[in-house]
C-alpha cells in the first residue's frame, strides 16, 4: 500500500474455541466500486448504503471526485453521490492512485477512455506487477490512447478519445475487462458488443438496469454469454444497498465449518448466482451449510448464512466452476488442508495474476504449516488427512488481504498458531477482521508467536 509506510504489523491466530454468534459482514466490494461509478454518471443523487469502506472502494471514491463528482458520506453512513451524467466527467489535476485494486485500476482506465483529456494512473508494488494489457487492448481499438511501461503495466497514462464501439470476445472469463469495456461503451455512440467464454460476475450489467440502462445478455449454445450495450443511454440516479460481501463471508463460513461444534450464521449476504461457487463447492465436501431468507435487492440475490462445524471430504471442482469463486480459492484451499481425501482444483491460472500469484503464495504457506500438496502450473491438488494440520508458521502475505485471512483462518484450527507477515493488508476489503472473529471467540494476538 502506497500511502502507509509505518512497518509491517504481523497478526497470529491461535487454536480456538467453537465460533459462535450471528453476525453481518462488510459489504461488498465490487458492487461497492460500481455503485461509486455509475452513481457518478448518473444524472442527479444516488444514495448508498452499506457501501464497503475498505481502502480499495475508498480509492475509486478519491478517483471519482478527482474527476468531478461530489460524493460525501452523511453522519448515518449513507453515502451521497452527486453524478455529473455521462460524458460529463472532468479532467483530474492528479495522478490517480489506485493503491491495490485491480477492480478500481481496470474499470476506471474503461471509463476514462471516452473522456478528452488524458488520465495517470499508479498503485501499490502489488498492482504495478499487474497485467493491464487486457484493458488496453480493447480500449485502443475503441480509439483510446495508452501509454505505459513495457507490458501494459502501471504507471500508465490514458488519453481518452471520441471511441468506436466493438465487438469483443473476451480470452478469459473477467469480469474487469468486461466492466472496463462497459463503461468505455456507454459514451460512444453505437452499440458495444461483448462475448464472454464463460459467464463472470454481473455486477455492472444489474446496476446499469437499476439506473434504467437497456443492456441486454444472451446466453449461447456453448455457455458463452453476450452482451449488448447501447451507447449514450442516461442513467437515472437510483437508491443502492450494498450486500455484505459474500468473498469475505467466505472467511468466516471456512473458519466455522473447520472449528469443531461451531454454529454461525451470516446475515445479509450477497448470493449472486454467479459469485456463490464456494458454498456450492463446501456444500458437496460435506460441510452443514444452508441458506436461508432468499431474497432480491437492488437487482442482486441475497440472503443469511447458517454455517456448522463438522468433517469435510476432499472433492474434485468442477473447472467451469471457477469464474463464480474466483477469490474464494485461497480460502478454499484451507478448507482442503482440512478434509479427508484428495481435493483436486484446476482451471486457475488467473489466480497467478491477482495482488499476489495466489497458487505460489498459499502452496508455499500451505506447506509450511505441514500440508501436502502439488502445485500444478494452473491448480493446487490438496492431500488432507482429516486432522488438523500441523501450522506453526510464518507466512508472507505478499500484500494481498486474501492471503492474510486464509492463513489467519487456517491458524484458527491448526495444532501450532500461525502468523501472518503483515495484518494491514485486510483493510482492503475486511475492515475489522480480526475483532469481528473475536467476537465469534476466535484468538488472535498482534506480532509474531515466536
Ligand atoms: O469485477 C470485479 O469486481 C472483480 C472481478 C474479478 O477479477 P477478474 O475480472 O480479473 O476475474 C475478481 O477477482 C475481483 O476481485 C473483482
Ligand atoms: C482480486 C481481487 O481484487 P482486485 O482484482 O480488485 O485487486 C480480490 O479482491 O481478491
Amino acid at each position: 500500500m502506497t500511502s502507509d509506510t509505518s512497518p509491517f504489523r504481523p497478526v497470529t491466530a491461535s487454536r480456538s474455541p467453537a465460533l459462535t454468534g450471528t453476525v453481518n459482514v462488510p459489504g461488498d466490494k465490487s458492487i461497492s466500486h460500481r455503485s461509486l461509478i455509475l452513481g457518478s454518471l448518473a444524472t442527479g443523487e444516488t444514495r448508498v448504503s452499506g457501501l464497503l469502506e475498505g481502502e480499495d472502494v475508498l480509492r475509486t471514491a478519491a478517483a471519482m471526485r478527482a474527476l468531478g463528482a461530489d460524493i460525501y458520506k452523511d453522519p448515518s453512513g449513507v453515502w451521497h453521490i452527486f453524478g455529473r451524467g455521462v460524458g460529463a466527467l472532468s479532467e483530474p489535476d492528479r495522478v490517480l492512485d489506485m493503491g491495490n485494486s485491480g477492480t478500481a485500476a481496470r474499470l476506471l482506465m474503461g471509463l476514462v477512455a471516452s473522456c478528452p483529456f488524458t488520465t495517470f494512473f499508479c498503485g501499490d508494488e502489488s498492482l504495478h506487477k499487474r497485467p493491464m494489457g487486457r484493458i488496453a487492448l480493447p480500449i485502443t481499438e475503441m480509439g483510446a490512447k495508452i501509454s505505459s511501461r513495457s507490458e501494459g503495466r502501471f504507471p500508465l497514462a490514458v488519453t481518452g478519445n471520441q471511441l468506436m464501439p466493438i465487438e469483443y470476445e473476451l480470452p478469459v472469463a473477467s469480469a474487469q475487462v468486461k466492466s472496463a469495456i462497459m463503461l468505455a461503451a456507454l459514451d460512444t455512440a453505437g452499440i458495444t458488443r461483448i462475448t464472454e467464454p464463460r459467464p463472470s460476475r454481473d455486477h455492472t450489467e444489474n446496476m446499469l438496469r437499476h439506473f434504467g440502462a437497456e443492456v441486454t445478455v444472451t446466453t449461447l449454445e456453448n455457455g458463452a454469454r453476450e452482451i449488448t450495450l447501447p451507447g449514450q443511454q442516461e442513467l437515472k440516479p437510483a437508491d443502492i444497498v450494498v450486500p455484505g460481501d459474500p468473498s469475505s463471508a467466505a472467511f468466516l463460513v471456512v473458519a466455522a465449518a473447520i472449528l469443531p461444534g461451531s454454529d454461525v450464521t451470516i446475515l445479509n449476504v450477497g448470493l449472486n448466482p454467479l459469485r456463490d461457487g464456494l458454498f456450492e463447492t463446501l456444500a458437496e465436501m460435506g460441510a452443514d451449510l444452508e441458506v436461508l431468507n432468499i431474497r432480491i435487492e437492488a437487482g442482486e440475490r441475497v440472503g443469511d448464512l447458517h454455517i456448522k462445524g463438522g468433517p469435510l471430504q476432499g472433492i474434485e471442482v468442477p473447472v467451469g466452476r471457477a469464474p463464480s469463486m474466483i477469490d474464494e480459492y485461497p480460502v478454499l484451499f484451507v478448507a482442503a488442508a482440512f478434509a479427508t481425501g484428495t481435493t483436486v482444483m484446476k482451471g486457475l491460472r488467473e489466480l497467478r495474476v491477482k495482488e499476489s500469484d495466489r497458487l505460489a503464495t498459499m502452496a508455499a504457506g500451505l506447506k509450511a504449516c505441514g500440508i501436502s500438496l502439488e502445485e500444478l502450473e494452473d491448480g493446487l491438488i490438496i492431500e488432507g488427512t482429516g486432522k488438523a494440520p500441523a501450522g506453526g508458521a510464518t507466512v508472507s502475505t505478499e500484500l494481498d488481504h486474501r492471503i492474510a485471512m486464509s492463513f489467519l483462518v487456517l491458524g484458527l484450527a491448526s495444532d501450532q498458531p500461525v502468523t501472518v507477515d503483515d495484518g494491514r493488508v485486510m483493510e482492503t476489503s475486511f475492515p475489522g477482521f480480526v475483532q469481528l472473529l473475536e467476537s465469534m471467540g476466535a484468538l488472535f494476538s498482534q506480532g509474531s508467536s515466536s
